[in-house]
């Protein structure tokens, strides 16, 4: 098989942690890959050879022996822990940047480090994260916006509403919306994971999955026709299931991916199973892309504490979709 291209791995929050894991995560892959290319500020990363690079392509030669940096200076200083709006074109410059080499067959995938949310929304940024944004400046295939889903070895989530309050994300639910979901799952577990015919479960939204009705009405009036719709189409799909006996370890294996209703419903089981492994991954779209599930860790920022696992995770994943790809017919 031919050898990849590189991965393209953002800068993400200066302030925050990506710098570090990047350069934790060098130190994990040098010998096995995947190869990546960092695009940011290379004095910002420290403890590991840098080799600022002209073009993404010479990174296959450099990633063995050093870090290959995409150099993109930034424009304010860095202060640990203290996200500074001045340095948000350069983090979003970066993020365009890396879907423009994907799109151009220069990468295999985009992997992100995590962005400060709030900081780029006060300097002007108008999409809930990058899974927005991507769907924007990316694309997709099939029309319509990209799926979040979160993944670990045990388990892949798929949050139907996502970066809003709770109340109006159960105001926004609709059969529709759920079916829409979980066809680009079913989609890309066939397309990206091989999985040849998968199997969907449907939470609930109410305690007991409504309970026949007495605990809720959404599960009998929203979730259940949505489940009916996707089995008319011949789709593996179950639900409203049960919240609360979703995640055990007998229904786990069950199901390639549990269709959630909110955000939380899909991050918490993922995280708490699996934080270090588990990986963000955007569904549906166009090129690859991948990202650590946890966010900037401005709290440990610089302080050497911040584990790279979840980052090392997303780029093997992003370089598994990738090759799963170029099998494909
Ligand atoms: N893909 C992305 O861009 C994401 C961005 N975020 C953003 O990150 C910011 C902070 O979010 P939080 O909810 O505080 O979550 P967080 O994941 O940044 O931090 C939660 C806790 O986990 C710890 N932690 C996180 N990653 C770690 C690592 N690799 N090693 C060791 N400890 C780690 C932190 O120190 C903190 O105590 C927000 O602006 C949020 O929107 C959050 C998730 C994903
Ligand atoms: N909580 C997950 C998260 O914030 C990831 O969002 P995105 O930036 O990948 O869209």
């Amino acid at each position: 098989m031919p050898p990849l291209p590189p991965l393209a791995l953002t800068m993400g929050e200066p302030a925050g942690i990506g710098a570090e894991i990047a350069a934790g995560a060098w130190a994990a892959l040098r010998t096995t890959g995947p190869a990546f290319v960092f695009l940011g500020d290379a004095t910002q990363i420290a403890g590991v050879p840098v080799v600022p690079v002209a073009a993404a392509e010479q990174a296959l030669a450099v990633f063995p022996h050093a870090l290959p940096v995409l150099h993109r200076p930034l424009p304010a200083p860095v202060v640990p822990g203290r996200p500074d709006p001045a340095n948000a074109p350069a983090v979003i410059g970066a993020i365009d940047e890396a879907v423009a080499l994907a799109k151009a067959g220069r990468v295999a995938g985009v992997v992100t480090n995590p962005i400060q949310k709030a900081t780029l929304y006060a300097a002007g940024f108008r999409h809930p994260g990058h899974t927005e944004y991507l769907g924007e400046i990316a694309g997709t295939p099939g029309g319509g916006p990209p799926v979040m889903m979160l993944a670990c070895a045990e388990l892949r989530t798929v949050p139907v509403t996502g970066h809003e309050p709770l109340a109006r994300a159960i105001a926004r639910l609709t059969p529709a919306l759920i079916v829409r979901h979980a066809l680009v799952t079913a989609e890309a577990l066939r397309r990206d994971f091989g999985i040849a015919a998968p199997r969907l479960a449907v939470a609930g939204l109410n305690p007991h999955a409504g309970e026949d009705g007495t605990l809720g009405t959404e599960d009998r009036a929203i979730v259940a026709p949505a489940v009916a719709a996707l089995q008319a189409k011949g789709i593996a799909a179950r639900g409203p299931l049960p919240p609360d006996t979703l995640f055990t370890p007998l229904a786990r294996p069950t199901y390639d991916a549990a269709i959630c209703l909110y955000h939380d419903q899909a991050l918490i089981p993922v995280k708490t199973l699996d934080m270090a492994g588990g990986v963000n991954v955007t569904l549906g779209l166009s090129i690859v892309r991948t990202s650590p599930d946890h966010g900037t860790a401005l709290d440990i920022a610089g302080q050497g504490r911040a584990d790279p696992s979840s980052l090392i995770a997303a780029l093997r994943m992003a370089a598994a979709i990738a090759r799963q790809r170029s099998l494909a017919p």
